[in-house]
């Protein structure tokens, strides 16, 4: 099976300027997110699928949240580069596969890249949600291996989830520091403002975060009642 990309080479994508229609959402104070519906072609995108969802060595982990023991509500799996220090969350320490392992990953890695000129990822984290029960609670990708402001590019397949994303709320220290100047009601109404987004994943699209959105934000995928079908998603980040 020839799964090599041409996503973003005018020859096959009969409307280059689909990868160009990329929204930038300001979330101020330094964070950023890039969208691109139309990322990877969607016949291309369904290859992909079926290659990750066939070949990926999926497994379900136990993890420690709050002293409790409790199943991962998604697969997953790890992919990185030799050498980096190793990827721990939860109380779990996924293997790290190798890119050679898979090929096709590679592929997908390099179209990331041309879409990001100056970014560079050497390891991947892939999530499989197998209908509208699995799901990724609120959380932030803050892992101390990430740095201070990671970049996380994140490649969507299959089905469509929504994807949100929170603000976090401000401690109590900074609450009262900027609360000396301005009444409460005027403050309340400006902290509503914009603190929640929501996308809806398409698929073969590309969805990046950047900036202090780690620190300053959590995303989820909530659960879905309706949804039956399989989502894959792929998370490239850049261990430091
Ligand atoms: O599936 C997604 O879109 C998000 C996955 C995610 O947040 C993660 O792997 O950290
Ligand atoms: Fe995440």
């Amino acid at each position: 099976m020839n799964l090599k990309l041409k996503a973003v080479s005018e020859s096959t994508n009969p409307n280059p300027n689909d990868t160009a229609k990329r929204r930038a959402i300001d979330l101020a104070n330094g964070s950023e997110i890039i969208y691109i519906p139309r990322f990877l072609p969607f016949e291309e995108s369904w290859k992909w699928f079926d290659y990750l969802n066939k070949e990926i060595p999926w497994t379900r982990p136990t993890l420690r949240i709050f002293g409790r023991s409790c199943v991962q509500p998604r697969d997953t799996c790890y992919v990185a580069s030799l050498g980096l220090p190793e990827l721990s969350y939860s109380g779990y320490q996924p293997h790290a596969y190798s890119w050679d392992d898979y090929p096709p990953l590679k592929d997908i890695l390099e179209a990331v890249h041309k879409a990001l000129p100056g970014s560079s990822f050497n390891s991947l984290l892939l999530n499989r949600y197998k209908g509208g029960n699995d799901n990724v609670g609120w959380h932030s990708d803050d892992e101390k291996l990430y740095g201070l402001t990671p970049e996380i590019a994140s490649v969507s397949f299959g089905c469509e989830r929504e994807f949100l994303l929170k603000k976090k709320k401000p401690d109590k220290a900074s609450q009262e520091k900027s609360s000396d100047d301005e009444p409460v009601s005027k403050r309340q109404k400006k902290s509503n403002h914009a603190d929640q987004h929501s996308f809806t994943l398409k698929h073969g699209s590309l969805l990046v975060m950047r900036g202090y959105t780690q620190r300053d934000w959590v995303h989820s995928v909530p659960k879905r009642a309706k949804v039956e079908a399989t989502r894959i998603n792929l998370t490239f980040r850049h261990v430091l």
